[in-house]
């Protein structure tokens, strides 16, 4: 795939070693900037879309409470989810490290699914304005923007909905408000993620902004509830903040060891380990339905995924770059 710059009037162009950085003319905050590099490899990409486009393909449509999209979870197509696993570690988290620098041992997936929408009239056409409740989101572009009209994201400090080519991928700041520009003619098709950073209130409160009201808590950025196991890019940090320790031995050292996760409330996971260990259970796949199953948000992995979007709320800029 290319590296070359996209084009887009509104932004200015900045080469990084990730692809590039866009700079919206309207941008007054470094946390407005929005990464954009290539990311998956045409296989994968085709591979992909011929799963979705299959006739019969299954969509959810209420996974979000607030802004929700015609959608179905990464985690529902198993290869899928490897591939993003192994994605997520060796790409995304530390292009998120590098353009916002944070730190990336302190990020864990909260959502990942992949969007559909619509031109005339077969179903979602776009996405109104709202911000994520995540502190980085990323969207990966999957069909070729020549195959449908309209369509892009676009922010709320930018004129031009960015619509970048097959297999590249948006980083930007969640809270940064922002809508799916409507499809017109076509299908487009991306895959978004939601990324959440466990840190330091100070560390987290620049990426939440101007916007109203506490860090959002407990479920937003900056919570301290235990971050969803059930995607395998999480169940690795966990493993590797307890030295790489799996199965009985992980639940053990949950259950009995102090929290290796900083800034992660462990204690809830801690008692729930012990009393699996307690019942004698050997934990095969059991284990990882146990982890899916108590803890992540502490519900049921489908009302998870209902906390993904909030509303629109006036939002000022007040830093400079
Ligand atoms: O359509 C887009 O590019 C934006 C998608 C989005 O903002 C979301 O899924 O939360
Ligand atoms: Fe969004």
């Amino acid at each position: 795939s290319s590296t070359a710059a996209p084009r887009f009037a509104g932004y200015r162009s900045i080469a990084s070693p990730d692809g590039h950085m866009l700079i919206s003319k309207g941008a007054r905050d470094w946390t407005q900037l929005v990464g954009v590099r290539p990311l998956l490899s045409e296989s994968t990409r085709r591979r992909l879309l011929g799963d979705i486009t299959r006739p019969g393909f299954e969509w959810t449509v209420d996974r979000h409470a607030n802004f929700p999209t015609t959608d179905v979870e990464v985690h529902a197509l198993p290869w899928l989810d490897a591939e993003m696993a192994a994605l997520l570690e060796a790409e995304i988290l530390p292009s998120i490290e590098r353009l916002f620098a944070t730190d990336q041992r302190r990020l864990f997936v909260r959502d990942q699914f992949v969007v559909k929408y619509s031109g005339g009239g077969g179903g979602q056409a776009s996405l109104g304005s709202h911000f994520d409740e995540s502190c980085f989101s990323f969207v990966i572009q999957l069909n070729d923007p020549g195959e449908f009209t309209g369509g892009g994201t676009l922010f709320a400090h930018a004129t031009e909905a960015l619509s970048v080519p097959q297999g590249h991928c948006l980083l930007f700041c969640g809270y940064q408000h922002h809508e799916g520009v409507a499809v017109t003619e076509g299908c487009r098709y991306i895959l978004t993620g939601f990324v959440d950073l466990r840190d330091e209130d100070e560390k987290v409160r620049p990426f939440y902004g101007t916007l109203p009201g506490e860090l959002p808590r407990p479920h937003g950025a900056g919570s301290h509830d235990f971050p969803s196991p059930h995607l395998p890019t999480n169940l690795a940090r966990l493993q590797r903040a307890y030295g790489g320790a799996a199965g009985t031995e992980l639940l053990e050292a949950i259950a009995h060891q102090p929290p290796a996760l900083p800034h992660v409330d462990t204690e809830r996971l801690a008692s729930r380990c012990a009393n699996f260990l307690q019942s004698g259970l050997v934990p095969d796949e059991k284990f990882y339905q146990f982890l899916q199953a108590t803890v992540g948000d502490g519900t049921r992995e489908d009302e998870s995924g209902r906390r993904g979007r909030a509303g629109a709320c006036p939002s000022e800029v007040t830093a400079t770059i």
